[in-house]
This record gives C-alpha cells, sequence and structure tokens, in this order.
C-alpha cells in the first residue's frame, strides 16, 4: 500500500477546473517534487492533500486514513504553504516556542535543535520584524521540520535562499528522507527539484503527469 495515494482528484473554482483528475501513489521514505508554472495547481494540489479544501470529485488516503477537509490533524504533518504568519513584534524563539506551543510535543531544546539549521540559532533573540525574506523562509522550514513530523510538505521553499542555504536545505531533506521521513516540495524551480527529487511530477493548468 502506497503512502500517500490520490484516486481521480479534481477541484473546481467558480467554473475553472484547478485540479483535473489527478491520480498518483507516493512511497514512504521518498522525496516526491512537484514542478510547474506559477498558477499550474501546486499549492492546491497540496492544499488537497493537507485536507484543506472540499474535492469535487476523487479521494485521497494518507496512510490509509481517508483524507477529507479538516481531516488532517489525524496524520503528523509539518508544512509550510506560502508565507508563514510570524508574529512580527516577537522574536524567532518565541515565534518557534508558540507554534510549538500548539501540539505541546516539543520544547525549547528541540526548538534549538532544529534551529542550528542554517544557524539560525545566532538569530533566536532577534525580533521577525527585523528578519529579510530569506530569514522568514529559513524560519518557516524550521518549523515545518522542528517537530520531527512523518509528513512534510514544502511549497516553495527555496524562495528568497540564497544558493549555500538552497544547498543546506537540499542536504537536509536527504537526512530526513533517508531517516523515513516523506517529503512532498513544490517548486517553479526545476533545478531544485531535479537536485532532490527521487520522483518527478509535472503540474500544468491543473493535470499532473509524471
Ligand atoms: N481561492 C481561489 N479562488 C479562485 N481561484 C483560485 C483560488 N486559489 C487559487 N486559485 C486558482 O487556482 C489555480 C492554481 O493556483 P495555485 O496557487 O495552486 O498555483 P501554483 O502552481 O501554486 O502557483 P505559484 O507557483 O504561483 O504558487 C490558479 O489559476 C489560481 O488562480
Amino acid at each position: 500500500m502506497s503512502y500517500i495515494s490520490l484516486k481521480n482528484v479534481s477541484k473546481t473554482i467558480k467554473h475553472k477546473q484547478i485540479l483535473q483528475d489527478v491520480s498518483l501513489n507516493i512511497e514512504k521514505g521518498t522525496i516526491t517534487g512537484f514542478v510547474g508554472p506559477n498558477g499550474s495547481g501546486k499549492t492546491m494540489l497540496f492544499r488537497a492533500i493537507l485536507g484543506m479544501i472540499k474535492l469535487n470529485h476523487g479521494e485521497i488516503k494518507i496512510n490509509g486514513k481517508k483524507m477529507s477537509l479538516g481531516a488532517n490533524s489525524r496524520i503528523d504533518i509539518g508544512t509550510i504553504l506560502e508565507t508563514p504568519g510570524f508574529i512580527n513584534s516577537y522574536t524567532a524563539l518565541d515565534n518557534l516556542k508558540y507554534l510549538a506551543a500548539i501540539k505541546n510535543e516539543i520544547g525549547e531544546k528541540q526548538i534549538l535543535e532544529a534551529m542550528q539549521l542554517f544557524d539560525m540559532v545566532a538569530h533566536k533573540d532577534e525580533k521577525v520584524k527585523s528578519f529579510s525574506l530569506g530569514m522568514r523562509q529559513k524560519l518557516a522550514i524550521i518549523q515545518a521540520i522542528m517537530e520531527d513530523q512523518e509528513l512534510i510538505v514544502l511549497d516553495e521553499p527555496t524562495n528568497g535562499l540564497d544558493e549555500d542555504s538552497v544547498h543546506t536545505l537540499e542536504e537536509k531533506l536527504r537526512k530526513l528522507r533517508d531517516a523515513g521521513k516523506t517529503i512532498l516540495i513544490a517548486s517553479h524551480d526545476r533545478m531544485v527539484i531535479q537536485s532532490v527529487a527521487d520522483h518527478v511530477y509535472h503540474v500544468n493548468e491543473g493535470e499532473v503527469t509524471a
């Protein structure tokens, strides 16, 4: 049984077909990349997988459990979908502590360990309002992986990252994959996807093809 399966998934908004009859299977412990131009449906595909939208047609299962609107609390998922909302007047560490308190599974020790990625520990006491786009993105990635989730869904994670940071991210994702995590990553940057993904899908006008 595949870890994630999509069967004939379709989503229409205001008569526009945003996802068109998408069927695919994703195995546990793999990195799957989705490449496609702006507006092709990558984010909507992730929203569907995460149980954030109501489908018009089709079925999504994760780990054998059927996903439906709001069902994602049953699965251990870390994610960045577009720009995450941080509280500008809080420090980087306090933002992560605040988000960690939602599930209350990790404490400051694990948060600081996660912040070692991109050397963000050095910036832990700085307020997020002083952060550049790239630093916010780094914090968002740390937030997505800090709870050691089994499924990690990253939408355009390299936005704003410099070249060295992209390599750091790629290395981290490979390590997580080798530790058994399942990673989905969407980007319009073909190079990043080709470098890191075990399987690549192309998204075009809501159609997903291998
Ligand atoms: N709330 C909404 N109402 C109507 N149409 C929407 C809505 N959200 C997204 N769309 C449309 O769905 C299509 C797919 O959008 P989506 O955000 O999934 O694209 P994307 O591939 O992630 O693009 P990008 O690379 O720019 O992030 C686009 O045509 C977009 O205009």
